[in-house]
């Protein structure tokens, strides 16, 4: 089946060679962050600090003033203690000492209150960029999973889970970032005017190591950041495989590759195992950088201790500029290098990473002059197709006429293009060559709201979500009245569901549902819709046979033309025509005119009557004897070369 979780997704090859910068994006987002980022991992985190703060001005001019305002006490420390020492306690008076104590700590009250009044500010800074991004993850998660060739399996949900989890690294980090940085250069501005006014002889022992330390922190940053990117994309492919893994348990245990699978998720717990110590190295390193900024002017003022007050500074100078080094200089160095270094790291990868998964793909251009479709409808001519321009086409002249109302089924080998059509046929897929009307109207000329309400394309997995039935049911249709909703649900056979749940109200749990509850809640929804065309693409395959023809009944009851991909023989016999897809060629009849004249559908028909796919009996077995469909009254569609009759494989089982 085409959407098979095993298969790799699917890039779509582009058309246009102008078209390449949009192709990244439609595809899945890559588990491998490797072989994604077109920004480099600083200038994403650069192009986000500057955009919040270009977006939220007022915000950012008010968290400068409240973190100077915050700075205050560092600034006075150092000056209010070698007061207190030099003029209070060594003067033997304590009462002076006091005073300048109390200063600073008045100094220290109103930092304290001046920081928090920065909070407010940098949430209002971060807050709206934190909604922002993910609304962009969530919105091109989804685009790129609609657009050609995009095919999301299950695993991606992991992705898209890891990337909202990402958001939330951006918005901490960010405010991180602001915050610290912001008094990184304030306190220790603090400190290096503080000493220079106190004890100008004792600056060099201050500054010159905490430049030395800042230049190496910036030197090594690019190894850094390499390390932390290496761990975020160990940990992704971890969590990658885990849920792959656990997600194929049943096919793991029947086939009974324990040892294949478990050789997997250790190989890459390993690699996960090997990034984090690399990672630890960098702590290490991190902390040599403290000692260098931090420590090192400690002791070298210490060291320096009797040379300075030999030279005119005082016993309080000396105590001031301690002050500053170990109250003030000490703490923000830490900071910077341990909080800001690993922080701006982590918010460098995480906005690389959402930049690429926020990013859109080009949305299809609004229509000039948009039509709406008259009714369902649905004509094509010339419809060729081809996933990339040196690949056999899927599609070749596609001629197809349904009226509105007609039942059609759709079948053919497996892997022959049936999603394919479906998609083509839905406007998701746009033909290399070829018109496609639906209602009269060309595809390209229905607005995009207008199209997706006139066709419905229904998956063999459809999406059912966590909320009430009603809400379920009437997605497509709000305020739909309930006995509107009762009589369909009992028309598609889904009321012994809707009364385990408790009525329309009851909560559905997806994941409680059975596959085929899946898909009768997905068709009952579709069928309370005011599509006028609907496409089920094996969105019965869960069905059992009698269910499955009464869903069928009831959307032949409903208004409209449907377009079924039909994975046994009795939906295709009872359709209205038989579209049967072969590879390049394609021929439409009724499934009599096909099984009489069509050598590979009867042979499809045999299969069919013989295999496992399902319980339907049909007429005679499949013979390859019928007469030659060149001479038979079934439309053909392009026959390029001689391949007459190919055999078809097996479908695929039931
Ligand atoms: N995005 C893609 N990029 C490249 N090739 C693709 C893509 N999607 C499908 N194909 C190829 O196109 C062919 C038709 O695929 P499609 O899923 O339409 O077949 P199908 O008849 O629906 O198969 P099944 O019966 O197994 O569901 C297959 O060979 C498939 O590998």
């Amino acid at each position: 089946m085409a959407h098979s979780t095993a298969d790799a997704p699917r890039s779509h090859p582009d058309r246009d060679p102008s078209a390449d910068s949009g192709r990244e994006a439609d595809t899945c987002p890559d588990p491998n962050p490797a072989a994604s980022p077109t920004l480099t991992a600083g200038a994403a985190a650069l192009h986000l600090v500057r955009g919040s703060l270009n977006r939220s001005r007022a915000a950012a001019f008010r968290l400068a003033w409240w973190t100077l305002v915050s700075a205050a006490p560092a600034l006075v420390s150092g000056k209010a203690l070698a007061l207190a020492v030099d003029e209070g306690f060594l003067a033997h008076r304590p009462a002076t000492a006091a005073l300048y104590l109390a200063v600073f700590a008045l100094c220290a009250l109103c930092g304290a209150w001046a920081s928090r009044q920065t909070y407010p500010a940098l949430a209002e800074i971060v807050e709206p960029l934190r909604d922002r991004i993910l609304g962009d993850v969530v919105r091109g998660t989804l685009r790129r999973a609609v657009v050609p060739g995009a095919r999301c399996d299950g695993a991606d949900a992991v992705v898209v889970a890891q990337l909202t989890r990402q958001v939330e690294v951006v918005r901490d980090a960010l405010a991180g970032q602001l915050m610290l940085v912001w008094q990184f250069v304030l306190t220790t501005g603090a400190v290096i005017v503080g000493t220079a006014l106190i004890a100008p002889a004792a600056m060099p022992l201050v500054a010159v190591p905490l430049l030395l330390a800042l230049g190496v922190f910036a030197v090594l940053a690019p190894a850094t950041l390499r390390r932390q990117h290496a761990a975020f994309q160990a940990e992704e492919i971890l969590a990658h495989r885990a849920v792959t893994t656990v997600g194929a348990l049943r096919d793991i245990v029947a086939t009974g590759t324990h040892d294949r699978a478990e050789q997997e998720v250790l190989e890459a717990v390993q690699a996960h195992l090997l990034a984090s110590r690399k990672l630890a190295t960098v702590a290490a390193v991190r902390r040599l950088i403290v000692g260098l900024g931090a420590h090192s002017p400690l002791l070298l003022v210490v060291l320096a201790a009797p040379y300075l007050t030999d030279h005119g500074m005082t016993p309080g100078d000396v105590v001031g500029v301690l002050t500053y080094v170990l109250s003030t200089l000490e703490p923000a160095v830490r900071l910077l290098v341990q909080g800001v270094g690993a922080s701006w790291l982590r918010l460098s990868v995480a906005a690389q990473r959402l930049a690429g998964a926020a990013r859109s793909p080009a949305t299809p251009e609004t229509p000039a002059h948009p039509l709406e479709p008259a009714d369902g409808s649905v004509f094509t001519s010339g419809v060729t197709f081809a996933y990339g321009r040196d690949s056999a086409p899927i599609l070749d002249g596609l001629e197809l006429t349904l009226a509105h109302g007609e039942q059609l089924a759709v079948v053919g080998p497996s892997g022959v293009g049936k999603s394919t059509t479906a998609d083509i046929l839905a406007g998701i897929l746009q033909p290399d060559q070829g018109r496609i009307l639906l209602g009269g109207v060309p595809l390209g000329r229905i607005a995009r709201d207008d199209l997706s309400r006139a066709r419905a394309l229904l998956p063999q997995n459809p999406y059912v979500f966590a909320g009430t039935l009603r809400e379920n049911l009437s997605v497509l249709a709000p305020g739909t009245a309930d006995d509107v909703i009762d009589s369909t649900v009992e028309e598609l056979g889904l009321g012994r569901v809707v009364r385990r749940l408790g009525g329309l109200d009851g909560q559905v749990d997806p994941s409680a549902l059975s596959s085929g509850e899946r898909q009768l809640v997905a068709l009952a929804r579709v069928h309370l819709s005011s599509a006028t065309l609907v496409i089920l693409d094996e969105a019965t395959r869960h069905l059992d046979a009698e269910a499955e023809q009464r869903v069928e009944e009831a959307f032949r009851r409903r208004p409209g033309t449907v377009v079924a991909i039909a994975h046994r023989i009795a939906p295709a016999r009872r359709a209205d025509k038989v579209l049967l897809l072969d590879g390049q060629r394609a021929w439409i009849g009724t499934h009599d005119t096909l099984l009489a004249e069509v050598p590979l559908y009867a042979d499809l028909v045999g299969i069919w009557n013989t295999g496992i796919t399902g319980p339907d009996g049909d007429g005679p077995g499949g013979t390859a004897d019928g007469p030659d469909e060149r001479d038979a009254g079934v439309g053909r569609v392009s026959y390029p070369g001689a391949a007459s009759d190919r055999s078809p494989s097996r479908p695929s089982a039931d």
